[in-house]
């Protein structure tokens, strides 16, 4: 049960699993050791050595518990774990501990689950960290001579891409030029979520909210990339957006599917087909959009005024991609700012209806810095703690990516005592880690106030623990802009609404189609706020 009192009993920091002897990794203290609970935990003490073990005297990871093939099938098959690896991450980590071998077909990865643990592949990932190979992206780019892009592309080219998009998506003050434009995009989800409402029987219930928000996730990142509104939020959708949805869609959804299917099944099912066709018209509609922009800039540029806009102008106009290179970056980061942001909100407004006490707290929150319905500036939203807590915990709780990758590439490395070659894939078991009860009691309830400094009810726990963007220079482009947007969109639904769950409505419990989603539909009352 997640009673309010539960919260207050303290962090239990226990030695990890048993893992005593100190190692160096990247320069930093790491260690079995767990840090007790303040500020010395988080900072890693430098140090000058290196391993200075060989690595005959490490266990190898032929040493690794886990389970064999046929266990994994009874586990996704039989069990019904096949749509649930995050819970998965769970029963595993109890059954082997936290960290252990699953083998699936030609896929053999290594699952570290705890905080330490992870902290030590990351804290080894090298200059440029390759999350994991994706040979059926790289197949495809190859087969239209595109180019390879963020995903794709690995080591000092990856790098130098990354480092022209980082600047105008991951700095805080450049981030908040995207302000307005941001506000329009909610200012038409709130026109949406009006309609709905009292289209429906009661004139109260949205029916299947996510939807709705996917539209939004759209829409918002689209705006802000192509410089342009797609019209996902209104009534009738332009044939060419419904398209655009589709491809993306489609294209996340076979990517799983195509790569776990041998070669020659390409002739026979048509997944393979699906797939480039996905591809093909994600990358036209983008291409397109981004073209009809590049004519906008030449013909300011003839008509001597002078060329200005936001992320797709920069892009565009920084000489430092190719447009083939412009193409493709713009079209991975739609791909990576639509269900994201869209399912952490979904989630955040699944709580929030079903706890008015913290409902009622982030509104009296916000009608405090803006009061009578005024439209957030990003610099208000350092007043707004609880807004951010609200997130943090929605993140915590239903990380939407709930496991990441790292492929060790340049190094062999060292993870609790044992060692691992070059070419080796860990699985950052993300989920798990945000679910341990070790490092957040009552990890099962929706607890905002964890978060907040200076609150009876907040707590230190690893830093590592909560990663839901990930950390380092391969961390996720987008958290700043995936932050305002959801910042915006949740106080200004909550400036207009309360929020309720339908009457008798079941819990809703998440599911991985690899993020982590509702496994059905949220429906959520509207109430007008006077
Ligand atoms: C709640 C929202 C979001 C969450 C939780 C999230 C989470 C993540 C995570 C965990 C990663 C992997 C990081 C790593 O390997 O260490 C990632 C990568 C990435 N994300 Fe996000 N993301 C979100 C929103 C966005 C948005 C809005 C965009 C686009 C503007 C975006 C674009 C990307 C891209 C392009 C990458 C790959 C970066 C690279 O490989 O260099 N994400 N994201």
């Amino acid at each position: 049960m997640c009673s309010p009192a539960a919260v207050t009993r303290p962090l239990q920091l226990a030695v990890h699993h048993g893992h005593k002897r100190s190692m160096v990794l990247d320069g930093f203290v790491s260690g079995g050791r767990r840090f007790k609970s303040g500020a010395s935990r988080h900072e890693g003490q430098k140090l000058q050595t290196t391993i200075e073990t060989t690595p005959e005297k490490y266990k190898t990871i032929d040493d690794l518990h886990g389970p064999s093939l046929a266990t994994t099938v009874y586990w996704l098959f039989v069990k019904g774990y096949a749509d649930k690896s995050h819970a998965m991450q769970v029963e595993h980590k109890k059954l082997y501990g936290p960290i252990w071998r699953s083998r699936f077909g030609p896929f053999d990865v290594v699952n570290v689950a705890s905080p330490e643990l992870i902290s030590q592949v990351i804290r080894q990932e090298g200059r440029y960290p390759v999350r994991t190979e994706l040979p059926h992206w790289k197949e495809y780019r190859d087969m239209r001579g595109q180019a390879y892009g963020l995903h794709v592309d690995k080591g000092p080219q990856w790098y130098r891409i990354r480092s022209v998009l980082n600047p105008k998506m991951l700095k805080l003050a450049e981030v908040s030029a995207y302000a307005p434009v941001i506000h329009q995009v909610v200012g038409d989800l709130l026109q949406r979520i009006e309609t709905l409402r009292l289209r429906s029987q009661d004139h109260t219930t949205v029916p299947d909210l996510a939807a709705e928000l996917y539209k939004f996730g759209f829409e918002g990142i689209s705006s802000i990339l192509f410089e342009t509104r797609l019209g996902c939020l209104q009534e009738e959708i332009p044939k060419d957006t419904l398209r655009f949805i589709a491809a993306a869609n489609d294209m996340l959804t076979l990517s799983e599917t195509v790569l776990f299917l041998p070669l020659w099944t390409r002739n026979v099912l048509p997944y393979w087909k699906r797939f480039i066709q996905a591809w093909d018209d994600l990358v036209n509609v983008a291409q397109r959009l981004i073209d009809h922009k590049l004519a906008q800039m030449d013909a300011q540029v003839l008509a001597g005024k002078q060329v200005d806009g936001m992320y797709l102008t920069y892009l565009l106009s920084c000489d430092k991609l190719t447009l083939g290179e412009v193409y493709i970056s713009i079209t991975e980061l739609l791909l990576g700012g639509v269900d994201t942001t869209s399912n952490t909100l979904s989630w955040a407004l699944y709580q929030l209806a079903r706890d008015a006490a913290s409902q009622d707290r982030l509104y009296r929150e916000i009608t405090s810095v803006c009061p009578g319905r005024l439209q957030p500036r990003s610099e208000d939203l350092s007043r707004m703690p609880y807004l951010k807590a609200v997130i943090k915990e929605t993140l915590r709780m239903y990380p939407v990516v709930p496991g990441n990758g790292r492929l060790t590439v340049d190094n062999e490395v060292v993870v609790d005592n044992y060692w691992f070659p070059k070419k080796t894939q860990f699985h950052l078991c993300h989920y798990a880690a945000s679910h341990d009860e070790a490092e957040f009691v009552d990890a099962e309830c929706f607890r905002p106030e964890r978060w907040l400094r200076g609150d009876p009810e907040s707590y230190q726990h690893h830093p590592y623990s909560f990663i839901p963007f990930g950390v380092g220079v391969r961390a996720c482009v987008g958290k700043r802009v995936a932050e305002l947007e959801m910042y915006f969109a949740l106080s200004r639904l909550m400036q207009h609404y309360e929020i309720q769950p339908e009457d008798g409505a079941p819990t809703t419990e998440p599911k991985t189609r690899t993020l982590l989603i509702p496994s059905k539909p949220i429906n959520l009352r509207f109430l007008p706020r006077d």
